[in-house]
């Protein structure tokens, strides 16, 4: 496509003097050099993390805010209003700065539904079950509407603010009833997934508090099946009857399905594995969506390696690079590097779902 007239950048996109964003014809868009880069040259900082999971059975070992880890020992820094440890006080201070007073007060909510159910109701996710189809999953968030509207009327009553006052009812908006009431308990006794869950409140908090650069996710590879199975698909819209019945009222108009649905739609094709930063990454902590450096390519011989610093991702050089040539990482974990073709081909195409088109493969 070199010499061909290029679509503007998408938002969010890197920029760098080393390199460019490029579209391909087989691969959307990628990264390419536009000077010849050492080996060993730092390229890129990805400091720009979105949404954010730590799961639910790391929270005590792994810090909210910079994934810090020491070897399985819980953190010395606990907040167990909010869910999350961290590693020292300025982390915990960063981490409050950062989510703002609404997003403590949502925590807060949050961890008072999951304390004590985080057990029962862990999360499991089997890859290897169909995926729901795209009309399945517009039916399963449509199921939602009665429900959702019923509980949001239940919470405006408590939202208002006179809703003390006798003019309840006269600007239009409804007295909430027994039945209103009724749909906020039935949703608080359905079953919570807490990674799930946790992955919808930091979307939802992460849109409130960057409103200017949602076109930063919107502008990612996009998938539109994005749920791994069926119950997968449960949790979210369970998930998301859970956050309307706790969450402030001031987050309930941003909390809905098409937020929740985009969010998901994005995070699947683009988010990196959170991982030890010892053993090769045996331990899998999370993922988060850094938009900025979704744009690497993978290959299967990569000529730049990733590495996370604290929330940043730095990009190295791994050898000497032209001109011209692409830029790529590798999405394969250790272990994964190691397998022949076809598993390769198998695990990308399960994980990311994508034919791999890399030199290493096509060249077999
Ligand atoms: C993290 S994104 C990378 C940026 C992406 N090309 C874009 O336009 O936004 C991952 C997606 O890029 C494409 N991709 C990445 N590496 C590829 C490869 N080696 N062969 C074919 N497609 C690839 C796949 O569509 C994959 O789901």
């Amino acid at each position: 496509m070199e010499g061909e007239e290029q679509p503007p950048l998408p938002p969010g996109a890197p920029t760098s003097h080393l390199f460019e964003v490029r579209h391909t014809p087989h691969s959307g868009r990628a990264v390419f050099a536009t000077q010849d880069i050492p080996a060993d040259t730092l390229v890129f900082l990805g400091d720009d993390l979105t949404v954010d999971v730590v799961l639910r059975e790391y929270r005590r070992e792994v810090c909210g805010e910079c994934f810090g880890y020491d070897r399985g020992r819980d953190l010395c820094v606990r907040d167990n209003t909010v869910g999350f440890a961290f590693c020292s006080e300025e982390c915990r201070g960063q981490w409050r700065n950062r989510v703002g007073e609404l997003g403590v007060e949502t925590w807060t909510a949050v961890e008072k539904l999951v304390k004590g159910r985080s057990k029962e109701d862990a999360d499991m996710v089997d890859v290897g079950l169909p995926r729901p189809k795209t009309k399945e999953i517009r039916i399963a968030w449509e199921g939602t509407a009665d429900q959702a509207a019923l509980i949001r009327i239940a919470r405006s009553s408590v939202s208002s603010p006179d809703s003390s006052g006798e003019n309840k009812g006269e600007t239009g908006t409804v007295k909430p009833t027994k039945q209103h009431r009724k749909a906020v308990q039935k949703a608080l006794m359905q079953p919570v997934s807490p990674d799930v869950l946790t992955f919808c409140v930091n979307g939802v908090l992460w849109k409130y508090n960057n409103p200017a650069k949602w076109d930063h996710i919107l502008a990612l590879a996009k998938d539109n099946t994005p749920y791994h199975n069926y119950d997968d698909l449960r949790a979210f819209t369970r998930s998301y009857l859970h956050m309307l019945a706790v969450c402030p009222s001031a987050l309930l108009e941003h909390v809905t399905p098409e937020t929740l649905f985009l969010l998901s739609s994005r995070d699947s094709h683009n988010s990196f594995g959170i991982r030890s930063l010892e053993d090769d990454g045996s331990e899998f902590f999370g993922y988060g969506c850094w938009p900025s450096a979704s744009y690497f390519n993978h290959s299967c011989g990569p000529n730049v390696e990733k590495k996370r610093v604290g929330r940043v991702w730095h990009f190295r050089t791994g050898t000497k690079i032209k001109v011209g040539e692409e830029l790529c990482i590798t999405y394969l974990s250790g272990e994964e590097r190691k397998l022949s073709r076809n598993k390769r081909m198998k695990t990308l195409k399960g994980n990311w779902g994508f034919e791999c088109g890399c030199e290493r493969c096509e060249a077999l």
